[in-house]
């Protein structure tokens, strides 16, 4: 079994009378793909939210690699090897993809032009350009504004500056949202490709085929909190909606 990277025990999130997550748990490893699946309104984005620095929980203890951490903010999340890919593309269109790659993280020069806060674009370029290949990214030119691709090379290079930065676990919320099938195709690949280098990937997903073919691992969140887990190859979609609309109740609160 691979390594348990993060562990969410027993969280709660309330918004005032709302109870958005009732006790949840949440578990994924390095190098698996888990899908976080569950109807409308269940918590996936709250428990996200949570898990990667942008809400803290009421109560409920949050580990990654056996160690307590405490999120207080995305930058802590990054800092400890968590990013997100959020499905409104946090890209910035006028940007070519090698400045939206190191955006926020750009490489300054050497010396006194670096201290005056100018640019190495060329090393970007150079950096950008090989992870972009690494990772089985294809783009006609890597020089026009990201604005002016496709959907899913937008989509795509959104996830390559995710998985560049991550260490530890990428969180997708609907990566493929708005997507024909082949672009859809290209961003699940990159998808694997990510989880190949050893990675947690979290992909929060409406779509049941998708997370039966790119999923190893499937946790089902309902009312706040979660009622079953399915390992990859032997789950059913039936189970999965099952577990979804309450038929299939594989766990009780924690
Ligand atoms: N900021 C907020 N203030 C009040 N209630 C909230 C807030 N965010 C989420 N909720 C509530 O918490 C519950 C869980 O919402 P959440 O967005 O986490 O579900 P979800 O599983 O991501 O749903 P969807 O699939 O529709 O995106 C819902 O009842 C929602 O109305």
């Amino acid at each position: 079994m691979s390594e348990l990277l993060l562990d969410a025990v027993d969280l709660t999130k309330h918004y005032g009378s709302v109870e958005a997550l009732r006790g949840a748990s949440f578990q994924a490893r390095a190098g698996e793909v888990t899908a976080l699946i569950g109807d409308n309104g269940a918590g996936k984005s709250t428990l996200v939210k949570c898990l990667s620095g942008a809400e803290q929980p009421t109560s409920g203890k949050i580990l990654l690699d056996g160690t307590e951490v405490h999120l207080d903010s995305p930058t802590t999340a990054r800092r400890l090897g968590i990013e997100t890919v959020y499905q409104d593309l946090a890209v910035a269109p006028e940007l070519d993809p090698a400045a939206n790659l190191f955006l926020g993280r750009e490489i300054h020069r050497k010396g006194i032009l670096g201290k005056l806060g100018m640019l190495d674009k060329a090393e970007m370029r150079r950096q950008a350009v090989e992870e972009f290949q690494r990772l089985g990214v294809t783009l006609q030119s890597t020089d026009v504004p990201i604005g002016s691709l496709s959907g899913g090379q937008r989509q795509s290079v959104a996830v390559a500056r995710s998985v560049v930065w991550a260490s530890k676990v990428v969180f997708m919320d609907e990566p493929t949202a708005a997507l024909g099938v082949v672009q859809r195709e290209r961003v699940l690949d990159v998808i694997k490709k990510v989880r190949d280098k050893g990675i947690a990937v979290v992909l929060i997903s409406h779509n049941m085929p998708e997370v039966l073919s790119v999923a190893d691992r499937v946790e089902v969140l309902r009312l706040g909190k979660r009622v079953a887990r399915f390992t990859g190859s032997d789950t059913k979609l039936e189970d999965l909606v099952a577990a979804m609309t309450g038929a299939l109740v594989q766990e009780e609160a924690a």
